[in-house]
């Protein structure tokens, strides 16, 4: 119940429960690291005595790094809160007093990111509750596809039907695909015979357009209807063309209505000005030429931003977070609100650890605790102000409230002016990528813009209600999960390399542990060096019958046991309390290996060359279509292996792991009990990893399957597990 003066306050901030039991026992694990690292530094091998010298020190400092790394992780886990809305005190205090919003939706490929996709994204964002003329939908195409603008057309015409349709039953979810990928209901007869017509409307549209793209044009009864096809002319390529802005619907236009006579959001296709030799700064370009070509024509104080493939699944997520930003105590320095990045593609057990339960609902809301949730990129409302660079001012009250669109003037007007905002020489001599906007040459320019706004005096919320706020397509295949990692991790350690690390750049800007909690990501690559020491040195070691470990009657063993179960228990206990099955949990496990043998190496090597000014910020687009086998693997949750390095990598390392255990194995058959004791924790952690394998050994021996693994890469792997053991280890 509220009453009073609290009447103003519309978000709650709540702490987990368990917060001394944590601190506890986070204070073991760190007594036994301390253990493990005096254990180390006291048994360094003497140079003289032939014994693994070098080994050790390698075990050593990989074992600080752990250490250190699981210091960081603790900010993720310290103080965990979860926020809570109430929206009805909202509607009942500013009623219709509430600001309009800008939703940014970007896509880059027509092959990768089908139209189709897309258009299902921005139609459901068309259909947010919330009043149509306070909506204004852009869509950047960095593909420069006449097909993509042909699909927005269609979307444009669904659009006045669709809408309707939700709100009448008020339907979810709002995207088309998603919502007809349901059953018919079959109780209410209006209601089914609305939902079949709108079934075949939407089918009818969807084929329209994949066959205009199968075909390779638009029909032409089309291109003639809109005067705007004439912009895609011979000279036109995906590289090189002109800015096109396009308002496809009007919303200040009170003819613009839908089918019940409602009036329509706003509706603008953008594709920003690309040369050849300029840089176009990939995302955060084309989201700065979204923030610049909105702002002449609606110029909303928030702006939603999103991925193509995900679509808005909660069509009261605006009056939800409405709640933070205008809650009376703590609203006025909130620059943006995140929510988790979910999926609708996932499996039962998760194969490829997509849904990422713990850092989603473990880690991320404990950072947004510290008043410095990260941007990731989409699902999330900004205050346009907070991404323009404009620093917090606690004398300055935004009150973000009802604004006006710029009806002054005509249609192409307004194009031609917002289109020159969309030129490439725009943004020559000016702050935009640096101070402004979102931030360049960093392949994780969303992490790294929410860094800056928070550097300038905002808070930032996250934000996880019980109904997921937007869903997306999680990759399929290993390669493309690994191809994503790799971008990440690489970008995020470029951060902690450049000017913006969060110790630094953040000091005494944002708190102690924010600054730890963006760590715990941005250190994701280095991960990688020790990761692999370990992964296979104690297996090599092993099979040479090299103790790097305490006896089992040494009681130094106890902290390394400790550490490693209770780590392993505490991260089942998360799991379990993130909604995870055991098993997805076990696939999690491997994912983690995975990553951080493969894609965190090649991120680490990559923002190094950075660093090194050896090589040029890219940015490689995750795919959003699988061919259809590749599809029924994924839903059998059957790892689909590429024949790419990251393959090799995990593949060799397996091997190796395999010749060790048998190796051990045979060790303690020839020499007994006295080998086991000296060898058994390098076989336990050589078992365990040749138990998280077991896919990998299956995927290797299955020779009927089209993906079986091709035979040069086991052949290449097994010569390479081999050699290994032939390494002097000294
Ligand atoms: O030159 C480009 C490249 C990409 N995109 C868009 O950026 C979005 C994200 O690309 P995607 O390939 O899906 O990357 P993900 O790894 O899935 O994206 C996550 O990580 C990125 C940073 O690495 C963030 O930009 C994303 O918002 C975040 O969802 C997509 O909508 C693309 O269309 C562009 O607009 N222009
Ligand atoms: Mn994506």
């Amino acid at each position: 119940m509220s009453s009073g003066n609290d009447d103003g306050v519309l978000f709650e901030t709540k702490e987990a429960k368990g917060q001394l039991a944590r601190h506890a026992f986070m204070a073991t694990v760190l007594i036994n690291i301390l253990f493990i690292w005096f254990y180390r530094a006291a048994n360094i091998p003497a140079a003289d005595d032939g014994g693994p010298r070098w080994c050790w020190i390698g075990m050593f400092a990989a074992e600080i790094w752990f250490g250190f790394y699981w210091v960081i992780t603790q900010s993720g886990r310290w103080r965990i809160v979860h926020n809570h809305v109430f929206k009805h005190k909202l509607l009942h205090r500013y009623g219709d007093d509430l600001p309009s919003v800008d939703i940014f939706v970007c896509t880059a490929d027509p092959t990768m990111e089908p139209p189709v996709m897309v258009i299902n994204t921005v139609l459901s964002a068309m259909a947010y509750n919330y009043p149509p003329e306070k909506l204004n939908v852009y869509l950047s195409d960095d593909g420069g596809s006449e097909f993509t603008f042909y699909a927005l057309i269609e979307a444009a015409d669904f659009s006045k039907l669709w809408i309707p349709f939700c709100k009448k039953f008020d339907v979810e979810p709002r995207s088309p695909k998603a919502f007809f990928g349901g059953n018919c209901p079959v109780n209410d007869e209006e209601y089914g015979r609305e939902w079949l017509s709108m079934k075949e409307l939407y089918s009818e549209m969807r084929s329209r357009i994949e066959s205009a793209m199968e075909m390779g044009r638009v029909p032409k009864g089309i291109r003639d209807q809109y005067a705007g096809f004439s912009e895609w002319n011979s000279e036109f390529t995906k590289k090189n063309h002109q800015s096109v802005v396009k308002i496809v619907v009007d919303g200040r236009d009170k003819n613009e209505v839908d089918a019940d006579g409602c009036r329509l959001p706003t509706l603008v296709y953008m594709a920003r000005e690309k040369r050849l030799h300029q840089p176009h700064n990939f995302k955060a370009g084309a989201m700065n030429a979204l923030i610049r070509v909105s702002s002449v024509i609606s110029n909303s104080p928030l702006i939603l931003n999103v991925d193509c493939d995900m679509y808005p699944n909660n069509p009261d997520a605006i009056y939800e977070i409405l709640c933070f930003f205008k809650d009376e105590v703590r609203g006025h320095q909130i620059s943006y609100v995140q929510f988790p990045q979910a999926f609708d593609n996932i499996t039962p057990n998760d194969l490829y650890d997509n849904a990422l339960p713990v850092i989603h609902k473990v880690e991320l809301p404990a950072i947004g605790g510290y008043g410095s949730a990260l941007y990731c990129g989409t699902g999330c409302f900004h205050r346009r102000e907070g991404l323009c660079g404009r620093k917090f001012s606690r004398d300055f009250k935004l009150l973000l409230s009802n604004t006006h669109k710029n009806t002054l003037i005509s249609v192409t007007e307004l194009e031609e002016a917002a289109k020159a905002l969309a030129d490439c020489n725009y943004e020559n001599g000016t702050n935009w990528g640096r101070e402004m906007g979102l931030i360049y040459g960093i392949a994780a320019e969303d992490v790294v813009t929410g860094l800056t706004v928070q550097c300038r005096g905002w808070k930032s919320v996250y934000y996880a209600p019980q109904k997921k706020g937007f869903l997306g397509v999680a990759p399929m295949t290993l390669d493309q999960a690994l191809i994503q990692y790799t971008r990440w991790s690489g970008g995020l350690f470029q951060i902690f390399c450049s000017k913006y690390c969060p110790f630094i750049y953040g000091h005494g800007k944002i708190k102690f542990l924010a600054q730890m909690g963006y760590s715990m990501y941005l250190l994701w690559a280095p991960n990688s060096l020790p990761t692999l020491y370990y992964v296979t040195i104690p297996s090599i070691c092993l099979l040479k019958g090299i103790t790097l470990f305490p006896q089992v009657t040494s009681p130094w063993l106890i902290p390394f046991a400790y550490v490693f179960i209770a780590k392993t228990v505490y991260s089942m206990v998360e799991a379990y309390m993130s909604d995870c099955t055991l098993l997805s949990w076990w696939n999690a496990q491997r994912m983690w290996v995975i990553r951080r043998t493969t894609s965190f190496l090649f991120g680490f090597v990559d923002a190094v060359m950075k660093q090194l000014g050896l090589s040029e910020t890219s940015f490689v687009i995750t795919t959003k279509v699988t061919d259809s086998d590749s599809r029924k693997r994924y839903e059998q949750e059957v790892i689909e292996f590429g024949c790419s390095t990251f393959t090799s990598i995990i593949f060799t390392s397996a091997m190796l792991n395999l010749f060790a255990l048998t190796g051990g194995l045979l060790l303690f058959v020839t020499e007994g009990a006295e080998a086991l004791a000296k060898l058994a924790p390098q076989i336990v952690l050589c078992g365990l990893l040749v138990a998280i394998n077991i896919p990998v050994y299956k995927a290797a021996l299955n020779r009927n399957d089209k993906v079986c693994l091709p035979v040069s890469i086991v052949l290449k792997s097994i010569i390479l597990a081999s050699l290994a053991f032939l390494l002097p280890v000294f």
